[in-house]
């Protein structure tokens, strides 16, 4: 039997919401924030949130609200499931209601491109250690679709304090969503936002007509690039063989859900960015994500081809064949020595 808490879950999208039924299943109170009115009437008189997860029915503990104040009123935890980009707008708005230290949890996926800094690190720099207890993270392959109908799903979670992410793991955990520790924050987080980059490549591939060679190419080389930055920000190479790393990498690769995936898809079917973004509705991380990658990955002197291939097509109006073509005509390379290359890197915990 859990003991009940109280549980702020600012962000009313697909993900927020998701969370919100785990966490109502499991007898919790959420109180869950967004802005659109339309949007959370729907949450409280019918229990639905149809914009973002049709036909699905939430606990009656998930009550909508779309007061800050009311939302974090006196609970236990504060969880922010909202874009990246939101996330300096939307936490000062926050922070005359938070009157004593919380446990502040995200589950977003992304790097700042303006600083290069994981949502951890935005989130220390705007919530003053007065009034925060500790910073975990969420991560993992889990598409909101899913774990919203109760399908079987794991995630890590990971702090600097292991025993606030226990916390965590403990309010989350049931047995349809597995919750794993992992104590290496820089590896969770870099990998969780990295991900979005190659799946956003996975269905720019699809959409120009390739198949599974070129998808199992995609995600094991993007595995590599992604270590090998996030090995020299001082993440364990473990993390990326792990649920944050490798896990999310399949389950956004190779998933209509994704919205990485979907947005690359219409790009290889030959749309522009603009137009895929206006018809998506909702977040794309890999985008802004690709921004800040490209610049760690010259501030850091690591290589990572395929990141730099979407940063051209994206932001330098490159053909998608032609950046194919060019990643395709690289160079050899020796995959052992790159791995070892890896595993050998900057690890420093
Ligand atoms: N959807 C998933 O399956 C999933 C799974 C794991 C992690 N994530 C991560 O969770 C984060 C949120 O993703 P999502 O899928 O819920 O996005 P979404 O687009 O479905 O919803 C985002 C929510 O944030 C709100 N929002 C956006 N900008 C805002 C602002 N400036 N001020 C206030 N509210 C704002 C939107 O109104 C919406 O309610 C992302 O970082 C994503 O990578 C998503
Ligand atoms: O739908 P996406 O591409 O934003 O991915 C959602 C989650 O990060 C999958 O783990």
């Amino acid at each position: 039997m859990k003991i009940q808490k109280t549980v702020a879950m600012i962000g009313a999208g697909s993900w927020g919401t998701a969370l919100s039924l785990v966490l109502g299943d499991n007898g919790h109170t959420v109180r869950i924030w967004g802005k659109d009115e339309k949007n959370i009437a729907e949450i409280n008189n019918l229990h639905q949130n149809n914009k973002y997860l049709p036909g699905i029915t939430l606990p009656k503990e998930v009550v909508g609200t779309t007061s800050l104040e009311e939302s974090v009123r006196n609970v236990d935890f504060i969880i922010l499931a909202i874009p990246t980009k939101a996330m300096r707008e939307v936490i000062p708005q926050l922070l005359p209601y938070i009157n004593e230290p919380k446990t502040i949890i995200h589950v977003s996926k992304g790097i700042e491109p303006e600083t290069l800094m994981r949502i951890s690190e935005i989130i220390e720099e705007e919530i003053p250690e007065s009034k925060r207890k500790s910073i975990v993270v969420l991560s993992g392959p889990s598409h909101a679709e899913e774990v919203s109908l109760r399908h079987p799903t794991t995630v890590t979670v990971s702090s600097k304090n292991m025993t606030e992410a226990e916390l965590v793991q403990d309010l989350f955990i049931n047995h349809n969503f597995r919750v794993y520790t992992n104590p290496d924050l820089i590896g969770v987080e870099i990998g969780g936002a990295l991900k979005n980059i190659i799946a956003v490549c996975a269905g720019i591939a699809d959409g120009l007509g390739f198949g599974d060679n070129a998808k199992a190419a995609l995600i094991t080389r993007g595995l590599a690039e992604m270590a090998r930055l996030g090995t020299r920000m001082g993440a364990n190479p473990l993390t990326f063989a792990g649920l944050t790393g490798i896990g999310d990498l399949i389950v956004t690769c190779t998933s209509v859900h994704s919205r990485n995936w979907r947005a690359g898809n219409m790009l290889g079917k030959g749309q522009v960015l603009d137009e895929v973004l206006a018809q998506m509705g909702m977040v794309v991380e890999g985008i802004r994500t690709t921004k800040a990658a490209h610049q760690l990955s010259e501030k850091y002197g690591v290589t990572m081809p395929i990141t730099n291939a979407l940063f051209q097509i994206l932001f330098n109006d490159q053909d998608a064949k032609a950046a194919v073509e060019s990643l395709m005509a690289r160079g050899k390379t020796n995959e052992m020595e790159d791995l070892i290359n890896i595993l050998a890197s900057q690890y420093i915990e």
